[in-house]
């Protein structure tokens, strides 16, 4: 169980958006008048799980975030805001340079992922605890076709082995320091953290998330979003695994 261990979450927010298009980090738009970034910080400065959150946004941004979304939200649990770099990779390892020497659970997690439940946090750290490393995720519903270069299938996976993978991705926190320093030694780029880790040789078990725990990534993204958000206050004891989408 997650007591007796200190528990820090870095929360990657310094992208570019320029999937959105929005002109502005997608992490500030607004949902029921409040920024994306400011839902998703909260999920995690209210749970009781959680012992310190690091913030990594661009620096142009540091001071926006610190005014506009932390003091103004009262968030608590910010030790640090941190800038961001190129990748998300380069983001994240900002992100573990300024962790806690405290830390024995490291949870990674994008700013654009304002959805995640309370039980998700529980299950991504005992799955750290029990596995040493764990990512969210959920069964793909479609199926998927790896094609060539010239968009020809070249063949199609077993759906029943593929699953998405989500944040937050969880870790015991010298697991996940290895998993980076590996990667930038024999550099090796990855979109997710726990592909670093298993590259370094670390089994990493999927833990079934929730499919409303989306990433904001489009302008659709938005619309689906408001939706998910109405249906998650309408009804706070929805688990998330029925599917409401
Ligand atoms: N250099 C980067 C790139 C991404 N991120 C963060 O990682 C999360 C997942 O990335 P994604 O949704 O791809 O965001 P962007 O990189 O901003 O999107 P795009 O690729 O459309 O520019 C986001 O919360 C984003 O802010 C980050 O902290 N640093
Ligand atoms: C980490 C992630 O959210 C898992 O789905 C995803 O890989 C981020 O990738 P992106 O290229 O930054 O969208």
């Amino acid at each position: 169980m997650y007591k007796g261990n200190f528990v820090s979450v870095i929360i990657a927010s310094a992208g570019m958006s320029n999937r959105m298009g929005s002109g502005i980090n997608k992490q500030f738009i607004l949902i029921d008048n409040k920024p994306i970034l400011a839902h998703t910080i909260e999920k995690f400065d209210k749970s009781k799980f959680i012992d310190e959150i690091i913030v990594v946004a661009r620096a142009t941004e540091i001071d926006y975030c610190k005014k506009e979304i932390i003091k103004k939200y009262g968030f608590t649990k910010v030790t640090k805001i941190v800038k961001g770099g190129k990748e998300r990779q380069d983001s994240i390892y900002n992100g573990i340079l300024a962790l806690s020497d405290k830390s024995d659970i490291v949870l990674t997690h994008d700013g654009a992922r304002p959805f995640l439940r309370e039980e998700l946090i529980l299950k991504g750290i005992n799955g750290a605890i029990e596995f040493g490393a764990c990512v969210i995720g959920v069964p793909v519903k479609d199926t998927i076709k790896v094609v060539n270069e010239n968009n020809q299938v070249h063949h199609t996976p077993n759906r029943a082995l593929l699953w998405a993978a989500q944040t937050p991705q969880c870790f015991k926190t010298d697991i996940l320091k290895k998993g980076y320093e590996y990667a930038s030694k024999e550099s090796i780029v990855a979109t997710d953290d726990s592909s670093l880790v298993e590259k370094y040789g670390h089994p990493v078990k999927m833990i079934m998330g929730s499919y409303d725990n989306i990433k904001i990534t489009t302008p659709d993204d938005l619309i689906i979003a408001e939706s998910i958000f109405k249906n998650m206050n309408l009804n706070e004891n929805n688990d998330g695994f029925g599917g409401i989408l």
